[in-house]
């Protein structure tokens, strides 16, 4: 027999006005403290009406319409409580939260703008669309217009990676930052034969070819003139460390993603995972187990993968030379670095963007510089070190195999100390490489390594004048530069002040020329007039 059966008809109307002025009550505080932005504090309280409701929806009241209007009652109350979760950026509650809502009502139309709104920050950018366009939200017609043409923007940008950012760079970096949205290109995870797993590319793709765009999980800068102590730097790796844990304990799907990633412990035996659970597209928390991430593995991955925007090979763009960032981008993180790197990145906002630095065959595995390339191999060694990996890339395995490498090293020694003519330097190499037969990319490598002691010539008349004919010209061994170790700012500087000596600046086949190697800095994102500026004004924009 039902406890409410034993009741009273007086008793039980009794009961039941009791519980509408409690949940009356309650409700008016939820709502408040959800106007005042108190979300903590509503969600308590939502908390009690869901716990209320479902009470008296189980005691199976025969009276249909009071028990519709306690299942609208528990509706709203996860849709709010999703809302408030939502803005504390808990999203893996909050999408739980509208689950439940939608549950009880397939098209609630708060709930659905909700759960668009979260999978919207999760990059989930035609998920997020399909919540829309089942809310019946009319882009022309209401206040959420701005929410719908911004995620329409996004899902067609990550479904081309038609990105452009000629307005702002013609600006001057004033104003909005231009839109960006995650995107996937014609790259996949596979074991790498540098170390544990690498992104590779799928396709031939030439020089500027975007391959990736990758939000980041959490950053942290400031702007640190050169002077900055090291307690500057460890304040923004704590802020960063605090914002990535942040993320990846309230959320889940991040947890999992950032569980993919190397501890830096035996990186061959890891997985490798599909690409697909990186795409916009792909379907929330795909059955991945998030258990192992305690904060010791937590410390160990950020240590591994986190990236500075302002390593001299990334190119951050719209910001001063004392503006310093930290940041965990997670697809990109998937990069090996190379001495001979292929790819470059570009910094925008949150957002890292990955192109082609040359061109790259399918196949090749992609590779940036963690670090400088354009340096010696020692102090390459160096830097390396210090990112606690010994380089295993072709041109390390190149330069330490040769027999010359001692003749290398004294040359290495003497650009070190920086008092010899940087023109005798290069004439020593160049001659060197004429005696051990040095050819093709292995040209590149080592004149990449002695970049310093060309670019120093190149840049004078006075050393030019003494040893401008004893050295090859600079158009060519920018080519072979930029064919080793892809295209460099500093190296393009030198190709377009080549052009102005030699009084042909403007040229229209040195012009595509010079297109093509700002193309390998900056990808195809912006048109030619962007490209030009950079160009012309590369080194005193930072
Ligand atoms: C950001 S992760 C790169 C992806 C990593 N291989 C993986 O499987 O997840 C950086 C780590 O990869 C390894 N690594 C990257 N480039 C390397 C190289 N050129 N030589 C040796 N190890 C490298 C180092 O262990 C480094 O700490």
């Amino acid at each position: 027999m039902r406890e409410t059966e034993a009741l009273p008809q007086e008793e039980e109307m009794e009961e039941k006005e009791e519980e509408e002025e409690r949940m009356q009550n309650l409700r008016s505080k939820a709502t408040e403290l959800l106007l005042r932005e108190e979300y903590k504090g509503s969600i308590q309280v939502y908390t009690q009406i869901i716990s209320l409701c479902q009470h008296c929806i189980s005691k199976k009241s025969p009276d249909a319409a009071h028990l519709s209007k306690l299942h609208k009652t528990l509706c709203l109350a996860f849709s709010n409580r999703a809302e408030a979760l939502a803005r504390l950026l808990e999203f893996s509650e909050a999408l739980r939260d509208c689950e439940e809502a939608l549950r009880i009502e397939k098209s609630h139309f708060k709930t659905l703008l909700c759960k668009g709104k979260i999978l919207l920050s999760l990059n989930r950018y035609s998920m997020a669309l399909d919540c829309f366009k089942a809310a019946n939200l009319d882009p022309q017609a209401n206040e959420n217009s701005d929410v719908v043409d911004k995620c329409k923007k996004l899902d067609f940008l990550s479904r081309t990676g038609s990105f452009d950012v000629t307005d702002w760079v013609l600006s001057g970096f004033r104003g909005k930052l231009p839109e960006f949205a995650e995107y996937v290109g014609a790259v996949e995870i596979r074991k790498s034969e540098i170390s544990g797993r690498g992104l590779f590319a799928t396709k031939n793709v030439e020089s500027g070819t975007l391959l990736l765009v990758t939000k980041a999980i959490a950053v942290d800068r400031a702007i640190m003139p050169q002077d900055s102590g090291e307690n500057a730097q460890l304040v923004i790796w704590k802020n960063f460390i605090d914002k990535v844990v942040e993320s990846a304990t309230k959320c889940s799907e991040i947890k999992s993603l950032i569980s993919k990633l190397s501890a830096g412990e035996d990186e061959e035996g890891l997985e490798v995972p599909e690409i697909g659970i990186f795409r916009p597209e792909a379907e929330m928390n795909s059955g991945i187990s998030v258990d192992k991430l305690d904060m010791g593995r937590m410390l160990s991955i950020l240590d591994v993968n986190s990236m500075l925007e302002d390593a001299i090979s990334a190119k951050v763009l719209g910001k001063n030379a004392d503006y310093h960032g930290v940041g965990l981008w997670i697809l990109a993180s998937f990069i090996n670095h190379s001495c001979d790197p292929n790819v470059r990145r570009l910094h925008i906002g949150d957002h890292v963007v990955v192109h082609a630095a040359r061109d790259v065959k399918a196949g090749e595995e992609l590779t940036f510089a963690y670090f400088d390339v354009l340096s010696p191999l020692n102090n390459r060694r160096e830097m390396a070190n210090n990112w606690g990996f010994l380089c295993r890339c072709k041109r390390c395995k190149f330069e330490d195999n040769v027999c010359y490498k001692h003749e290398t090293r004294e040359i290495e020694i003497a650009l070190g100390k920086g008092l010899v003519d940087m023109g005798s330097l290069v004439y020593r190499l160049e001659e060197g490489m004429r005696r051990w037969m040095v050819r093709g990319r292995g040209k590149g490598y080592l004149r990449a390594s002695f970049w310093e002691a060309y670019s120093r010539v190149f840049g004078s008349e006075k050393l030019m004048r003494k040893w401008g004919r004893k050295i090859p010209a600079a158009e060519a061994v920018v080519d072979t530069v930029v064919d080793a170790v892809g295209s460099d700012e500093r190296v393009v500087r030198v190709f377009m002040e080549g052009l102005k000596r030699g009084g042909i600046n403007g040229g229209v086949m040195e012009m595509e020329k010079a297109m093509k190697l700002g193309r390998g800095i900056y990808g195809k994102v912006m048109k030619k007039q962007a490209m030009r500026r950079l160009l012309q004004f590369s080194g005193t924009q930072e």
